[in-house]
Formats: C-alpha cells, sequence, structure tokens
C-alpha cells in the first residue's frame, strides 16, 4: 500500500487556484522533496496531507486512510511552518508534553540522540537559538514514532551549520523506514536529501522523477553565444533545441543534443557566431526552465 497518494486533487481559495488536479503516489520508506516557487501550492498539499485543509475537488490518502484517520492513529508526524513553542518550558518537558498521549512514542533518548538535543535538555525554549528552536520542533514531529513525516520548509531561517545538522537528523529517522515528504524551494536540499523529487509550481505537477532525471530530462545542454544585433529568429527551429533565451545580445539555447544543434548552427545559419560556450544544465537551469515554462 502506498504511504500517500494523491487522487486528482485541487484546492481552490475563492477564485485562487493553488492545487491544480495534482495526483501522485508515493512508497512507503522513500524521502520525496516537493520542490517548487513562492506560491507554487506546497503549503496547501501539506496542509491537505494533515486534514487540516480539505480538497476542494480529488481525495487524499495517507496508508490508505483519510488524513484524519492516519493522524489520529499517530501515523504522521509535522513540522509546519509556523507554531510557536510554549515559551517557559524546557526541551525535556515540551518533548514529554508531546510524546505522553502517543500509544508507542519513541523513547526519549531516541528522540534527543536523533535531534542532536541531548546537551540541551534542560534548555528553556525562550532560550533557544532559532536553529536549536528547529530542531525541537523536529523531535516534537517525531516524537510519536509517525510512519509518515511531513516537512514544510524545515530549514527556513537556519544557517549551514544547522542545515547541516538538521539533514542528518532527518535521514537517521528516515533510515527507519520510513517516509518523508518535505518541501523546500531549495534546489541543493532537494538534490542531496530525497530519493525522488516532485517539482510544482502554480499548483501542477511539472516533473516528477529522481533529481538527476529531471536535470537530464529537462536540463540536458546549453549552448551560449554572442548573438549581438542579429536576428535570434528560427533558432528555436534548430535540431535538438528546447529553448532559446535571448538577453543582452547573448543567446543561451537549450538542446537536448548539443552536436546537432552546432551542425545546425554552423551549417544552417548565416549568423556569425561568437564566444561559444557549452555547459551541461544543472538542477538549477532544469528548475527554472520548469518552473517558467508552467
Ligand atoms: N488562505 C488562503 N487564502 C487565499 N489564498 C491562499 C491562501 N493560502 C494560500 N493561498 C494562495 O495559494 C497559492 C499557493 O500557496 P501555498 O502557500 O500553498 O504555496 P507554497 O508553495 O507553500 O509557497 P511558499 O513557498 O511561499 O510557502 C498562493 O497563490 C497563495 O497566495
Amino acid at each position: 500500500m502506498n504511504a500517500i497518494v494523491f487522487d486528482h486533487v485541487s484546492k481552490d481559495y475563492g477564485n485562487v487556484l493553488a492545487v491544480d488536479d495534482v495526483s501522485l503516489s508515493i512508497e512507503p520508506g522513500k524521502t520525496v522533496a516537493l520542490l517548487g516557487p513562492n506560491g507554487a501550492g506546497k503549503s496547501t498539499s501539506i496542509n491537505m496531507l494533515l486534514g487540516l485543509l480539505r480538497p476542494s475537488r480529488g481525495t487524499v490518502s495517507v496508508f490508505g486512510r483519510t488524513p484524519r484517520q492516519a493522524v489520529a492513529a499517530g501515523q504522521m508526524g509535522a513540522m509546519l511552518q509556523s507554531g510557536q513553542l510554549i515559551p517557559e518550558l524546557s526541551v525535556k518537558e515540551l518533548i514529554d508534553l508531546v510524546r505522553n498521549p502517543y500509544p508507542e512514542p519513541l523513547d526519549l533518548e531516541e528522540i534527543l540522540k536523533l535531534a542532536d538535543l541531548t546537551d540541551l535538555v534542560k534548555r528553556r525554549a525562550n532560550k533557544l537559538s532559532g536553529g536549536q528552536s528547529q530542531r525541537v520542533r523536529f523531535a516534537l514531529a517525531i516524537a510519536g514514532a509517525p510512519k509518515a513525516l511531513l516537512l514544510d520548509e524545515p530549514t527556513a531561517a537556519m544557517d549551514v551549520e544547522s542545515r547541516l545538522r538538521f539533514w542528518e537528523s532527518m535521514r537517521g529517522y528516515a533510515a527507519g523506514g520510513r517516509t518523508v515528504l518535505f518541501a523546500t524551494h531549495y534546489l541543493e536540499e532537494a538534490d542531496e536529501h530525497s530519493d525522488r523529487v516532485i517539482v510544482i509550481a502554480k499548483g501542477r505537477v511539472v516533473a516528477d522523477g529522481t533529481a538527476a532525471r529531471i536535470k537530464a530530462d529537462v536540463g540536458g545542454q546549453a549552448v551560449r553565444f554572442t548573438l549581438g544585433e542579429q536576428p535570434a529568429a528560427g533558432l528555436d527551429l534548430l535540431p535538438g533545441v528546447t529553448a532559446v533565451e535571448v538577453a543582452a545580445g547573448t543567446a543561451t539555447l537549450r538542446t537536448s543534443d548539443t552536436d546537432a544543434t552546432l551542425a545546425g548552427l554552423y551549417r544552417g545559419t548565416t549568423l556569425d557566431v561568437r564566444d561559444l560556450q557549452l555547459s551541461g544544465a544543472d538542477l538549477e537551469d532544469a528548475f527554472l526552465a520548469l518552473t517558467r515554462e508552467s
């Protein structure tokens, strides 16, 4: 059985279509990045998965149940963008408060170890740094030993060191065969920390696969040269070319077949091609191409 299923799910807020007919399924044990620019529909999707929002159309299920049933059964934990810690409580008190109602919570020691909080058990929440607070929020999300963990931009506002520690914690938790879905607009995070990347833009899935696959499919290679005042018309018709951008007198051709594109450029046009550069597209290129096209 799949851990998470979206079946033709849409969500509108008045006349804003935040999620537009999304269908996808996620197998248990996978770590999946939900990657998209601001306003893509990531938080809305996560909130529907938690049963905090109802889809306008379609159905969301978690381990074959409704999200609310899955949450009630302790199968899901979440770290959302908002949510204050109770300032007067210590780290241990906070974790106990969340952990105790669960029938089979994680051991306190294990939570502290996974969230890298062992040295901070007695520290009050109002004395924690931003990165430490995020680690406590992570500890609270895993306290009930959920089979699926949802993280909405978990490393927002963390410095580089905190991010590294955070992702180590996440991997530690995922290693137990758990399913993790995290929303991010950091491409490197999606690339480095997930088995699968689902790119969404304007509420629709625009790519779905491993980061390597997405780079290969969308990015291809880029051929760049100085075009100057010469006309760009027809560049998009060259063999292999998937997209053309012209900015400040420089033409960038995205291509799935560099050899064919170069042959076409030199033999099939009369352009004076200068400063030619070839580059492999990176995930950033792929992401920009995908989200722009949508
Ligand atoms: N309560 C709401 N009322 C009206 N529109 C909303 C509401 N919540 C979200 N939206 C809109 O729905 C769209 C999707 O928003 P959502 O927060 O899901 O995106 P996101 O991908 O999580 O963005 P970000 O990366 O900025 O957090 C946006 O256009 C947003 O303005």
